[in-house]
């Protein structure tokens, strides 16, 4: 187990690498998927079962946990690895994102946000320096700058504005992180859609200076041709030497054309949120277990898929639970959704190991052009 935190890009391919960040806590084989662990768990997942289905690292949201249980709770027992039983590297957000999409009362001013908690309505002031103290008490292994993520679409000037605010915000982020060896802090680029913004915005991060470096502003609606025109020039105007985190990013299709385009860390809530919707993603795309098409249906949903859903249930079962509301399709369909997530990163990693990207990506998009069958 390394003491420090460290990246090492073991190949390329095109403007992909797969390699390691090393952390005190373990190591986390890149390109890699984060599985989102909201509220100190991975919902319907037991953490063993997270770990079985290949994830190396857990996401968790700042926002929840500071609501509650609170921070300085979860630090008096212990921290958030022991508290959730997941003794692996954890990357927390900063709190900002979710401020702004989960609460309607809130103030934004230089200092920071104002708000009013979704669940008591107690009201809270989350500033640079309360998100760092609030990811140490976690005991956070990737601590993320606070930011603000402007909502699209928005004017130059208002994004030109966001932008210069969250690089404010960037540099009291890192002076009161301090220094903390073996914890990693990750600036947030940001600038909507302009890439004269973004290379703005990455020199002054850079200036700073950050032990990775997060694309933020994006997965926001802005659609995937738009996201994909952003990515690519913004991870060539990030440091090649340090981890590139896109963050809330994504659908299969969107990892893999962002790991083309030079990404090596990725989180969203798509594979759990889905799993417990009755949506399973497969190596076909997207098939939903609620339609009665499956009601009869003896087959496994993917035949090559090893998971507990895929190896032991046909999809008749899994429409049944899912119709019936029982709990198991929750656990089932997340559980077959994380998996195949992070078989797809191995297989990312594998082909950008071997130096065949391109003929991994061609039969990726072949198989969910068959559709599902
Ligand atoms: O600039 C950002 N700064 C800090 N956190 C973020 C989180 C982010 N999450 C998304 N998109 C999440 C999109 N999800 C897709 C699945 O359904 C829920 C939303 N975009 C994001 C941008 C930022
Ligand atoms: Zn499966």
């Amino acid at each position: 187990m390394s003491k420090s935190f460290s990246f090492h890009i073991s190949a390329n391919d095109g403007r992909a690498r797969t390699g390691i960040v090393s952390t005190p806590k373990g190591d986390i084989r890149t390109p890699a998927f984060m599985p989102v662990g909201t509220a100190a768990t991975v919902k319907a997942m037991m953490p063993e079962n997270v770990r079985e289905t290949g994830a190396d690292i857990l996401l968790g949201n700042t926002y929840h946990l500071m609501l509650r249980p609170g921070a300085e709770r979860i630090h008096n027992l212990g921290g958030l690895h022991k508290f959730m039983n997941w003794d692996r590297p954890i990357l927390t957000d900063s709190g900002g994102f979710q401020v702004m999409s989960l609460t309607d009362l809130r103030k934004l001013t230089e200092e920071g946000v104002k708000f009013r908690s979704h669940i008591d309505g107690s009201e809270y002031n989350l500033t640079p320096e309360r998100s760092m103290e609030i990811q140490r008490l976690l005991g956070s292994d990737i601590v993320m700058c606070f930011d603000e993520c402007p909502a699209l679409p928005a004017d130059r000037a208002r994004i030109n504005e966001s932008m210069q605010l969250s690089m404010r915000w960037a540099q009291r982020s890192r002076d009161a992180f301090g220094d903390r060896p073996g914890y990693a802090l990750f600036g947030i680029q940001q600038g909507g859609l302009e890439q004269d913004f973004r290379e703005e915005s990455a020199e002054a991060l850079q200036k700073i200076g950050f032990d990775g470096y997060a694309i933020g502003g994006l997965a926001v609606g802005e659609g995937q041709d738009a996201m994909f025109g952003v990515l690519d020039y913004a991870p060539n105007q990030l440091p090649q030497d340090k981890p590139r985190y896109l963050m809330g990013v994504g659908k299969p299709d969107d990892i893999v054309g962002a790991v083309q385009r030079g990404v090596d860390m990725f989180d969203c809530v798509l594979p759990s949120r889905s799993g417990r919707t009755g949506q399973a993603l497969t190596r076909f795309g997207a098939v939903n277990l609620r339609n009665a098409r499956h009601k009869d249906d003896p087959r496994p949903l993917d035949e090559n898929c090893t998971c507990p859903a895929c190896s032991n249930y046909s999809r008749a079962y899994l429409h049944h639970v899912h119709k019936a509301g029982e709990i198991i399709g929750s656990m089932l369909l997340t559980w077959h959704n994380l998996h195949y997530y992070q078989e797809l990163m191995q297989g990312l990693r594998d082909a950008i190991a071997a130096g065949e990207l391109d003929a991994f990506v061609a039969q990726f998009h072949a198989t969910r052009a068959q559709g599902d069958i």
